[in-house]
Parts: structure tokens; C-alpha cells; sequence
């Protein structure tokens, strides 16, 4: 049996009695945009005007076949098929079903899934980028279906496509309080000839994610110095989060990669596709993050610090590869 088949087209003025078998949508351009009529509702005399005003002058009359499914049903299979920790889903409305946030936290959404489930025809998911910071009630995907009536076939494919990997399609990562260990590298913040501006930035963007700074200690351009430093934070402090700020460019005096080596981190990348934040380092000291943030992160809001830190909050671990997909729409301004 067709779709088609199972709708049948009443004219309005014959409609009273009958249940509405979707949701009617009205738009009236700069005022209003949305449900008119919910689906169920028993179309009653007074309500002819209002169908006719936005252009209803036929409803369907809908008798669902075995094997097929209304699209409210095929939206909530296909928002349970994506749906993992963290996230809740709304009522269908006018056909679509929202995946929302329950927290604030990282969202994870495996892009290769999305795209397997849009390339089966008549089905979307519409979704928020990946390791996105996201807040309580923030919509991370829409899905619905095209038709209003949708082969169950098709919406076995689209849930058998979401769950081909061994972790949900969307979920949110909580954030982790973190106690990071802050060095502040530069002789003329040392000396005390300028006054210290990253320690401020750095301690803002870290208790926007639930973290902080337990100590900021300043030192000199030397690579000793720098080294103990950044030891003395790993043993004595056993910080979760290792950071050094400036002195990461090409001059003489920036000693700070080469203190990051020799302190013995394994460097994962000193340098960073994205601009700004293109001398960003990040590696790892016996398992703990060490990050060396270029002088940039200071005054632009958006860095590959930015990018990077609330995925190390949440407790991810940067690769090359991570660091590699930064390069392809990174460049935000330089
Ligand atoms: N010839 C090149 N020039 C630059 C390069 C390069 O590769 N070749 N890289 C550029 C990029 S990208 C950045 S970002 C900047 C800054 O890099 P650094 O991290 O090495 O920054 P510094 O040289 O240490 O300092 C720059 C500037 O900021 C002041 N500063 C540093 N720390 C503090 C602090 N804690 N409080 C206040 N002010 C601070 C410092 O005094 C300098 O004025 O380099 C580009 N140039
Ligand atoms: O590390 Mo720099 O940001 O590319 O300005």
C-alpha cells in the first residue's frame, strides 16, 4: 500500500468532527510563526475561518497501514536512536523532535553517523557542531521526518546507521574541576617592568568551565627555571592541568617550548593550525596536560586555547589528529 493511500483529502467545510492528523502551522511574517492547530485537536465550525486563513482549504484523514508511521512516531524513533547521557527530548511540534542539553557541559556528536543517517532520503538530523561548550536547555540537534507518513523500513535504517558505533550518536560530557598550575614565563612580568595580564584571563576562562588556578608562579626567561617549575607543579602540587603563558614565538629570549621539553613532555604538537593561537603546544608530563599558551590568548577571546581547553575539562585526550582537524575553518582572523 502506498502512502497516499491512507490519506484521504476532506474538504474543510466538511471537516467538522474530524481529528487533525498533524500539527498546522501558521507564519504571518515579523508576528508569529508557529502551531495553530496541535494534532488530535476535533475540528469544531469556528475553526473553518481560521484553516481557510492559512491556506487550509482540504486535511487529511489519516488510516496508518501496518509497516508505516506517522511522522511524530518516526521523529521520536529517530531522536531515541541518537539520544545519550545528558540529553533530553522535547514533544514532537510540528513534525520535530529538539535534543536538548540537561547540562553544561561538552557535547560529543559523531559527525560520520549524522551524515550516514541524512543520505537516507525523507530522514534529518540537523545538529550543533561537536565539542561545543553547551548550556542546560541548549538544542543540540532537531530530526523529523519529510512525509507525514514514512515507511518503518526507512526509519529502521536511519536507528541501525545512529547506533553503528559503540558510543551514543549525541551525548554531553560533564565538566571536571580541575586544580591547574600556572606559570607566567617573561623577565619584564618577573622584574616587575609590566604588569602580569594573563593570569586574570587565564583564571576566567578556567572558572567558566568549573576549574582554577591553585598557584600562579612567575619566572624568568631561563629554561631551568621554567623546567622546576612545571616539575614542582606535577610532584609537589600534583596539578591535573600543567599551563605556561608567553615566550612561545621565535625570539631569543622565548625559552618556554624548549623548558617544556626539557622538563620531559612528550610534545603531542607545538603548533596549532588555527589563527590565532598558531604557537599553541600542548603535550603530556607522565599523563597530565601541559599547555604552552602564546601571547594572543591574552587579549582574543577565541584561540585554540578556547578550542582545545574545554575538551581536556571534560576529560578528553588531544592527539595530533585533534589537533591536525583544527587547521580546515581555523582561521578566524590573523
Ligand atoms: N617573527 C615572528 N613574530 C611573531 C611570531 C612568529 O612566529 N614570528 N609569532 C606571533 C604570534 S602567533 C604570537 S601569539 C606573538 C606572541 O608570542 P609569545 O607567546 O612568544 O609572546 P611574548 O613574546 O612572550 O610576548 C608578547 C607580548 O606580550 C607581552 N606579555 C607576555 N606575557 C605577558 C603577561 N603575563 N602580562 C602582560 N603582558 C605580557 C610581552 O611583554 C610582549 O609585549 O608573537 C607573534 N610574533
Ligand atoms: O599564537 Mo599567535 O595567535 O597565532 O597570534
Amino acid at each position: 500500500m502506498k502512502p497516499d493511500s491512507m490519506m484521504e483529502e476532506v474538504e474543510v467545510e466538511k471537516a467538522v468532527g474530524l481529528v487533525l492528523a498533524h500539527d498546522l502551522t501558521q507564519i504571518i511574517p515579523g508576528q508569529f510563526k508557529g502551531r495553530l492547530f496541535k494534532k488530535g485537536h476535533v475540528i469544531r465550525e469556528e475553526d473553518i475561518p481560521a484553516l481557510l486563513s492559512i491556506g487550509k482549504e482540504h486535511i487529511y484523514t489519516l488510516k496508518l497501514q501496518a509497516g508505516y508511521l506517522h511522522e511524530d512516531e518516526a521523529a521520536l524513533r529517530l531522536a531515541q536512536a541518537a539520544q545519550g547521557p545528558n540529553v533530553e527530548l522535547t514533544e514532537p511540534h510540528e513534525g520535530k523532535i529538539t535534543l536538548k542539553s540537561t547540562i553544561h557541559g561538552l557535547v560529543k556528536i559523531d559527525q560520520a553517523r549524522i551524515d550516514a543517517v541524512n543520505d537516507i532520503d525523507q530522514v534529518i538530523m540537523s545538529t550543533i557542531r561537536t565539542n561545543a561548550v553547551v548550556k542546560p536547555g541548549q538544542a543540540l540537534m532537531g530530526t523529523r521526518v519529510i512525509p507525514l507518513v514514512i515507511e518503518e523500513a526507512k526509519v529502521e535504517q536511519a536507528e541501525r546507521a545512529a547506533a553503528s558505533a559503540a558510543f551514543p550518536l549525541v551525548e554531553v560530557k560533564p565538566f571536571r574541576p580541575l586544580r591547574v598550575g600556572l606559570i607566567t614565563t617573561g623577565s619584564e612580568v618577573f622584574k616587575g617592568r609590566i604588569q602580569d595580564k594573563f593570569g586574570p584571563v587565564v583564571r576566567e576562562k578556567l572558572a567558566a568551565l568549573g576549574s582554577e588556578v591553585i598557584e600562579q608562579r612567575l619566572a624568568p626567561d631561563e629554561s631551568e627555571t621554567i623546567a622546576r617549575e612545571i616539575l614542582r607543579f606535577l610532584r609537589e602540587d600534583r596539578a591535573d592541568l600543567i599551563l605556561l603563558t608567553g615566550g612561545m614565538s621565535v625570539d631569543p629570549d622565548d625559552r618556554t617550548p624548549g623548558a617544556i621539553k626539557q622538563a620531559g613532555t612528550d610534545i603531542v604538537s607545538y603548533g596549532t593550525p588555527m589563527l590565532p593561537g598558531s604557537m599553541l603546544l600542548v603535550g603530556y608530563l607522565e599523563g597530565v596536560p601541559v599547555m604552552g599558551l602564546p601571547g594572543c590568548v591574552m587579549h582574543d577571546p577565541h584561540t585554540s586555547f578556547d578550542v582545545l581547553l574545554p575538551r581536556i575539562c571534560a576529560g578528553e585526550t588531544i592527539t595530533r589528529r585533534d589537533i591536525t582537524e583544527l587547521g580546515y575553518g581555523g582561521l578566524h582572523h590573523c
